[in-house]
Order: C-alpha cells, then sequence, then structure tokens
C-alpha cells in the first residue's frame, strides 16, 4: 500500500470550502466519511498540510466519488495498522496485569464483570496542575467546546466545557510522563489514543448517561475505543457531588486528584463490540469546578488513520454544506459559467458509463 494513494481522494474536494474551513476552523478539519458514509468533524492539528491542501486541488467534485475514495482506501485497507491490537481474552489480561503488576497505584477492583478498577495517585499534583492549566487555556482561547444541549447518539447529555491537549500541550514535560504511564499500565503504545481529552465542569453542570463506545467507530480505520481512563484532576468534597456513577453496577467515585478509573467499552470475547454495561454518568457538581480528563485508546491504530485522514470524522452540517452547494450547482444554474465550463471538464457520464471506475 503506498500512502500516496489515499490522497487523491481529498484532493478532490471543492474549492469553495476551503476558505470557509481555514477561516471557521483554521484550516484543521479534513473531509472524511466513514463506511455509513456518513461525514464526521474532528480537530486536526492546525499544521495538517493534507487537511489544507486538500481542497486546493481540483480533481473533481463529485460528492460520490470522494466517499468512493475513501470508503476503497480507508476501510477497506489490509496493513498491519488496521489490525486489531487486541484479540479475544486480550482485554481481561489487561485487567489481571494491572492488578498484578502496579501495587504502586493500590488498584481496587470495583468490579469485575465487567472490569471498573480504581487507581489511586495514578498522576501527581503538578501534572494534574498543568493539566487544569491547559484545559483553562483551551476554554480561554476559544478552542474548547461548550457543553451540548442535546442528548448525543450514545445517550449522554453533556453540560460542560470539553477541550483537548493541542500540540503545544502535548509537548509539555508532565504530559509525556503521563502518557508514558498510561501507555505502561494499559500495555499499548501511544498511537492507539486519540487526542487526550480535558472537561470543566462549574457549578450546576453534569454529564448524562452515556456509553463511550460509538458504535459508527466500529466500521472506521481505528476502531472503537477499547476503554475508557478517566483521570480526576482536582478534590471534590462529597457533599458538592461531581462523582461518576455506573447504574448498572450500582457505583459511584468521588473524584480525588490523582484518581482514576479504567473501564472497558468493549467486550473481552469481541473487543470490538459494545460493552453495554459500562454506562455511566457524572452527578452535577454544586460548588467550585471539577476538572478531569478522559484517555481512549483504540482497538487499531489511530495514528496510521489520523496519518491517512482515515478518521471518523465531520459533521453532518458540513454534509450538509456539501449537498447545498452541489443542488445549487447542478440544480440551479446561477453562476453559470463556472458550472458549464466545470461540465465541460468533468460532465462526461459516458466516460462513466462505458468504462466503469477503473
Ligand atoms: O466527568 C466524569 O466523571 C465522566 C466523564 C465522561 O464520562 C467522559 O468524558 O466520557
Ligand atoms: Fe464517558
Amino acid at each position: 500500500l503506498e500512502t500516496d494513494s489515499i490522497t487523491p481522494a481529498f484532493k478532490s474536494l471543492p474549492d469553495e470550502l476551503c476558505p470557509k474551513w481555514a477561516r471557521e476552523m483554521h484550516c484543521e478539519p479534513l473531509f472524511v466519511a466513514d463506511k455509513t458514509l456518513r461525514f464526521r468533524d474532528r480537530r486536526l492539528s492546525p499544521d495538517c498540510p493534507l487537511g489544507c491542501q486538500a481542497c486546493s486541488m481540483d480533481v473533481g467534485d463529485e460528492i460520490d466519488d470522494v466517499i468512493q475514495e475513501y470508503v476503497r482506501h480507508c476501510v477497506n485497507l489490509q496493513v498491519p495498522e488496521t489490525e486489531d491490537v487486541w484479540k479475544p481474552g486480550d482485554l481481561d489480561a489487561t485487567y489481571e496485569r494491572i492488578l498484578r503488576e502496579f501495587p504502586q497505584y493500590k488498584p481496587t477492583v470495583l468490579s469485575r464483570d465487567p472490569w471498573l478498577v480504581q487507581l489511586e495517585d495514578f498522576i501527581k499534583p503538578p501534572e494534574a496542575m498543568v493539566m487544569i492549566k491547559e484545559t483553562q487555556l483551551e476554554v480561554l482561547s476559544g478552542a474548547a467546546e461548550a457543553g451540548l444541549e442535546k442528548a448525543n447518539d450514545a445517550g449522554g447529555v453533556c453540560h460542560s466545557t470539553q477541550a483537548w491537549c493541542n500540540e503545544g500541550c502535548l509537548r509539555r514535560p508532565e504530559m509525556q510522563s503521563v502518557i508514558q504511564r498510561v501507555e505502561d499500565l494499559v500495555n499499548l503504545p501511544w498511537k492507539y489514543a486519540e487526542p487526550i481529552h480535558f472537561i470543566e465542569y462549574e457549578p450546576g453542570q453534569k454529564y448524562g448517561r452515556h456509553s463511550d463506545h460509538i458504535p459508527e467507530e466500529m466500521e472506521t480505520m481505528h476502531g472503537p475505543r477499547l476503554f475508557t481512563l478517566l483521570l480526576y484532576l482536582n478534590d471534590i468534597e462529597e457533599d458538592l457531588g461531581g462523582d461518576t456513577c455506573f447504574p448498572n453496577l450500582d457505583v459511584c467515585i468521588q473524584p480525588k486528584l490523582g484518581r482514576a478509573v479504567i473501564w472497558p467499552n468493549v467486550l473481552n470475547d469481541k473487543p470490538w463490540a459494545a460493552e453495554n454495561r459500562t454506562w455511566h454518568e457524572a452527578n452535577e457538581i454544586y460548588k467550585g469546578f471539577k476538572y478531569a480528563s478522559t484517555f481512549w485508546l483504540h482497538l487499531r491504530d489511530y495514528e496510521h488513520a489520523e496519518r491517512l485522514n482515515c478518521i471518523y470524522t465531520m459533521e453532518d452540517d458540513i454534509r450538509e454544506e456539501l449537498e447545498e452547494m452541489e443542488a445549487e450547482k447542478y440544480g440551479d444554474y446561477d453562476d453559470d459559467e463556472e458550472d458549464e465550463e466545470e461540465e465541460e471538464e468533468y460532465g462526461d457520464d459516458e466516460y462513466y458509463d462505458d468504462d466503469g471506475y477503473e
């Protein structure tokens, strides 16, 4: 497989959207679709060349072609990076290993089937401070996302502010130490990780009941999130709320600086299928702020998928926008000259009819 063979699909994005993306999204996002042909959005690094150059290439303007290309290149690939890192049984082995090899974190088994393990002193106060600061910086810079008002696909209503550890954040030595510790804990290299997620809850905020397993991700190159490692970055007194509860397991956990909880989002026998018993919610915090961070590692190489821009991404509204553009282009011919030019260049249907796609 040649990586280069991936890029043309993305070079065929309509140029018209480029300035808008660049303006609104800092030239970070890129069009990709999952197997179910839905577009999703995700923040890419600010200097992601593919993300920005993709639209400057004028190869074609058929959305379907872009999708077809994507499916061909991203979904049906068979390379080592797209192999499952967990085979059946590896989930249990991971948790057994955590209990066996990390007594320094004083692991407590809150549940064994499914696993729910609590660790203490997993991060140090200076590391937590850096993570809180990075969260606040993201909030101040406007890069953070205010809580969703509506329930997401997985059920939860998140009334909180969500941020991601950006490149500067990742370079902090404290973050590097934390990352190293996570790799050791779960015995997986960082390439399986999606960007580190930060959450800030202010008084009155909570996160409704939900699962961290996103069903659509099963079809993507990087696959679903194997587990969630939730880190609490500050102490919260018990009567002030903010605890994380697992209704099916009848367990709640109080935030405490350095405390971590790890639970599976997939099944031991089928490490791609949803573990529905670990649905959880974060109760409202009544006073002060709650800071937490979640680490999600995936079934297949996330960095590889990211490099090839085969990430499950793009909001449906961007897709809608594209469709509207298509409608404008082929529906009413306001911009006659441009359209005709393009028709001459690409509109020869016979070419496709006679020869198929290849
Ligand atoms: O803040 C919490 O306690 C839970 C956060 C959470 O469930 C998530 O980020 O998915
Ligand atoms: Fe969650």
